[in-house]
């Protein structure tokens, strides 16, 4: 397994002197080759879990094993398997140009000038910034200086890439450009990716895996598919080829369905072979459409995590 998460735990003094336990034990794995959406609200733990992962901070309890190698028991040989995006294009020296910022990280990877620059002009021509080695970061736009940072983080060619928010901030050309480039990066090149992001347009697009935090716990995790299929809607959406008569209008409201138009209706079905009835209903009238709604991840977020803080607020009220 490329990514295994051990029962992480952090907890964070405050000020005051409180203990906030921003990770409370959690663990998952991710294979190479695939990419998984680590989501979650403000506050929910998600970049001091990646921080533990990329051996930015210490757990206090738990380990990460990449490839094999711990992070805590074997730390070169781990972060020599990671790459990481944390906070937008802030690992890169502005001043400096993206060759020197690319031996610049060589350096601390333990990669020889040469090849950091012979990687560095590969990598920026595959996102077509060849023409831009020699700039400095700071004369970049903010969609290429976020691409130079992706390939700093690729520079000593990781097989774990770890990406905060990669296209926050970015238009939709740039922000399109970086998420063929993950894909790419995870589907033919087999580099894990760990991706955490608000955007859920973005985790649906390219994730394979998600997972959701909440309060420092896992409290959704699956295969994207399973988790849309899980959630997919009963909702169906019919469209008529000419307008129902009062009697099919009331025979279909009679069974859940809700008019949109005089020829357009939805309804939910608990049970799926309900749909035979209702096509009886119908017969009279053609069906042009029949479309079973699907969910999407901003749907599935939205109501999960509304869900399961309304059970933490009740459980609390019940322990208070
Ligand atoms: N250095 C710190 N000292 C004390 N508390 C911290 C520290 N860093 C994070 N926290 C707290 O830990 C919890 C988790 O924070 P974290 O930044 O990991 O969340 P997040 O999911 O990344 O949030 P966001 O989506 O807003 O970036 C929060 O309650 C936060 O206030």
């Amino acid at each position: 397994m490329l990514l295994e998460v051990d029962g992480l735990v952090k907890r964070y003094k405050t000020k005051d002197r409180k203990v906030v336990e921003a990770v409370k034990g959690i663990g998952f794995s991710l294979e190479a080759g695939r990419i998984l959406a680590f989501l979650g609200p403000n506050g929910a733990g998600k970049t001091t879990t990646i921080k533990m992962i990329a051996g930015l901070i210490n757990p206090d309890e738990g380990d990460v094993t990449v490839n094999g190698y711990s992070v805590s028991g074997k730390p070169k040989e781990a972060l020599r398997e990671i790459g990481a995006v944390l906070e937008g294009s802030r690992n890169l020296y502005w001043r400096l140009t993206p060759l020197e910022n690319f031996e610049y990280w060589a350096g601390i990877r333990g990669v020889s000038r040469k090849v950091a620059r012979e990687r560095g002009r590969e990598l920026m021509s595959e996102l077509g910034l060849e023409n831009k080695l020699g700039s400095t970061v700071q004369q970049l736009s903010r969609g290429m200086q976020q691409q130079v940072a992706i390939c700093a983080a690729l520079i000593h060619t990781p097989s774990l890439l770890l990406l905060d928010e990669p296209t926050l901030g970015l238009d939709l050309d740039a922000s399109d450009r970086i998420q063929e480039y993950v894909l790419k990066l995870a589907h033919e090149r087999g580099v894990g990716i760990v991706l955490t992001t608000h955007q859920m347009e973005i985790a649906q697009a390219l994730a394979d895996y998600v997972s959701i935090i909440q309060s420092g716990t896992l409290t959704l995790e699956g295969l994207k598919s399973e988790v849309l299929e899980r959630y997919a809607g009963r909702s169906y959406l019919f469209e008529l080829g000419a307008v129902a008569s009062v009697e099919v209008r009331r025979k279909v409201e009679a069974r859940g369905g809700v008019w949109s138009s005089k020829v357009e209706f939805r309804v939910v079905l608990d049970d799926p072979t309900d749909i035979y009835d209702l096509m009886r209903v119908l017969e009279p009238t053609a069906i042009v459409k029949m479309v079973r709604e699907t969910a999407d991840l901003a749907m599935i977020f939205r109501e999960h995590t509304r869900m399961a803080s309304a059970s933490e607020e009740a459980l609390r009220g019940v322990t208070s």
